[in-house]
C-alpha cells in the first residue's frame, strides 16, 4: 500500500487519487454493448449462451420456481437460518420506519398542493453471485421493494455451477415471498429486466450492486429503464487519529478489499505511526484469508494518505465520496457536521463497516466511484415515486388566477392563459 504525505499532494494529484477511472473501461463498456445488444435481438437464446461462456452451466430452463426454491431452502443449516431472520427483522425495521405521509400544505388561500407516494409497479433486483454469492444483498433490495408495494418484483442472479441457486438465496425467497429467481448475471441479467425476453419481464427500475459489467449495463439501459444508483466495486475509506486501534482498521480495510480486485481501501490518518502499524496488520491478517489472492491486489491498489489534522482528512473523504465511510476515532461527534459526501458512515472504533453489510438495518446497496456526492443509496424512497396533487377552490382560482394569467402572457402562452380566463368568467 502506497503512503502518501497530504501536504505533498498537488491538486491534480488529489484529482488523480479519487479517480476510479480503470485503464479498461473502454473495453468494459463496449463488450457490455455487445451483450446488451445480442439480449435485446436473441432474448432467452442469448441468456442461455451467456450462462454457458460465462457461468459455465447449461441451463435446461431460465428459473427456479417456488417449489425448488423452498427444496433448496430446506437445506439451510439452522445458525445461518436465525442469522438470516435476524438480519431481515432489523433491515425490515429500519425500512418501515421510513414511511413517511406528507402534510396537506395550503400555499394561498383556497389553493391546496400535497404529495402521496406509490410504488413503482414493476422492479427488477439483481443480485450478484460471480465471486461471491450474496444473500444479503437480496435482503437489501427486496425488504424495502415489499414495505414500498411494489406489485411484481423480478430477481436475477448468476446460476451455481449445477444450474441452481443455494441455500442461503433460496431461503431469503421463502422468507421474502419472492417466488421466482431467474438464474442469470452479468450484464445479460440488465439487458433481460430492461427490455424483456420471452421469459423475463421488463421492469419499470432495475435496483443492486454488481461488478463493473453489471454496474456499466445499468448505466447503458438508463434511456430504457430506470436504475437506483451506479453501485459497483465496493470501497471503503477509513479516517483514523492517534485512538484508532490499527488491527480494528486492518480488518475494516480487508473486508472490502475481498470484495474483487478492483476494490479500494484507502486510510486517512492523522499519524504516522497509525498508518505504519495498520499495514503491518494487514499483512498478518491478510494471510490466513481465504480470498487473499484477490484482497492483495485491491490492497495494492489502494493507499494511505498522512494528514496534520482531522478537518483535512474529513476534505480529502469528501473529494473521495466514498461508498463507505469509517470513523475510526473516539472523537467523530464534532466531525458529522463536515461529512458531506458519502454513502453510508460508521462511527467509532466499534462500529465496523460489515455490521451495516449484513445486520445493523441500513442498506448496503450504496453509490461507489465518487457517485455519493449526488447519489444516496437504496432506501425505501428508491421503490416509491411521489405524484403532486393540486385542488383550487373557487377562492383560490380567483387568487392565483390573475398571477396564471400574467406569467401566461409573458411567455406567450394564450391557450394557457385561457385556461384560468375562461373559469374566472364562469
Ligand atoms: N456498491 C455496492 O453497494 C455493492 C454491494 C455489494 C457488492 N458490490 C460489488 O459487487 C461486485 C460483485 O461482483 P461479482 O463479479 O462477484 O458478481 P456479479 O454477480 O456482479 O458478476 C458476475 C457476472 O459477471 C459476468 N462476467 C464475468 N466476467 C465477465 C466477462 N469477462 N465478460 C462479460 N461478463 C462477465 C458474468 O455474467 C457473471 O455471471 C463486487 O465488485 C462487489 O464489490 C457492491
Ligand atoms: N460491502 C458490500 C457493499 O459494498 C456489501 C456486502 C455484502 N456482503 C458483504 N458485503
Ligand atoms: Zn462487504
Amino acid at each position: 500500500m502506497k503512503i502518501y504525505n497530504y501536504t505533498d499532494l498537488s491538486k491534480s494529484k488529489i484529482e488523480e487519487l479519487c479517480s476510479r477511472q480503470i485503464e479498461d473501461d473502454k473495453l468494459i463498456e463496449e463488450r457490455v454493448f455487445s451483450i446488451l445488444n445480442l439480449v435485446k435481438k436473441e432474448g432467452d437464446q442469448a441468456l442461455l449462451n451467456f450462462a454457458k461462456t460465462f457461468d459455465k452451466v447449461d441451463l435446461g430452463k431460465l428459473f427456479l420456481d417456488a417449489a425448488e426454491l423452498k427444496e433448496i431452502a430446506s437445506t439451510i443449516p439452522p445458525d445461518a437460518k436465525n442469522a438470516i431472520d435476524t438480519a431481515y427483522q432489523n433491515i425490515k425495521t429500519f425500512h418501515e420506519a421510513q414511511s413517511k405521509t406528507e402534510e396537506k400544505i395550503e400555499t394561498m388561500p383556497g389553493v391546496v398542493c400535497w404529495r402521496e407516494a406509490r410504488a413503482i409497479e414493476k422492479v427488477g433486483l439483481y443480485i450478484p453471485g460471480g465471486t461471491a454469492v450474496l444473500p444479503s444483498t437480496f435482503l437489501m433490495l427486496a425488504t424495502p421493494a415489499i414495505i414500498a408495494g411494489c406489485n411484481e418484483i423480478v430477481v436475477c442472479s448468476p446460476p451455481q455451477s449445477d444450474g441452481k441457486t443455494n441455500c442461503f438465496l433460496a431461503y431469503c425467497a421463502v422468507l421474502l415471498g419472492i417466488e421466482k429467481i431467474y438464474l442469470i448475471g452479468g450484464a445479460q441479467a440488465v439487458a433481460a429486466m430492461a427490455f424483456g425476453t420471452e421469459t423475463v419481464p421488463k421492469v419499470y427500475k432495475i435496483f443492486g450492486p454488481g461488478n463493473r459489467y453489471v454496474t456499466t449495463a445499468k448505466t447503458m439501459v438508463q434511456n430504457t429503464t430506470a436504475i437506483d444508483m451506479p453501485a459497483g466495486p465496493s470501497e471503503v475509506l477509513v479516517i483514523a487519529d492517534e485512538t484508532a486501534i490499527p488491527s480494528f482498521v486492518a480488518a475494516d480495510l480487508l473486508a472490502q478489499a475481498e470484495h474483487g480486485s478492483d476494490s479500494q481501501a484507502i486510510l486517512v490518518s492523522t499519524s504516522n505511526k497509525i498508518i505504519t502499524e495498520t499495514i503491518k496488520e494487514i499483512e498478518n491478517q491478510i494471510s490466513i484469508l481465504p480470498r487473499k489472492d484477490i484482497a492483495a491486489k485491491a490492497i495494492a491498489n489502494s493507499y494511505a494518505v498522512l494528514v496534520n489534522d482531522l478537518n483535512t482528512a474529513m476534505a480529502f473523504s469528501n473529494e473521495y465520496a466514498p461508498e463507505h465511510l469509517i470513523m475510526a476515532t473516539d472523537h467523530y461527534q464534532n466531525l458529522i457536521p463536515l461529512i458531506i459526501n458519502a454513502g453510508s458512515v460508521f462511527l467509532g472504533n466499534l462500529t465496523p463497516e460489515s455490521a451495516g453489510d449484513y445486520a445493523s438495518g441500513t442498506n448496503h446497496t450504496l453509490p461507489t466511484s465518487g457517485f455519493a456526492k449526488a447519489y444516496s443509496g437504496v432506501s425505501l424512497d428508491a421503490f416509491i415515486k411521489k405524484i403532486t396533487f393540486q385542488h383550487l377552490s373557487t377562492a383560490g382560482l380567483n387568487n392565483i388566477g390573475p398571477t396564471v394569467e400574467t406569467l401566461a402572457t409573458a411567455e406567450g402562452l394564450q391557450a394557457h392563459k385561457n385556461a384560468i380566463t375562461i373559469r374566472l368568467k364562469s
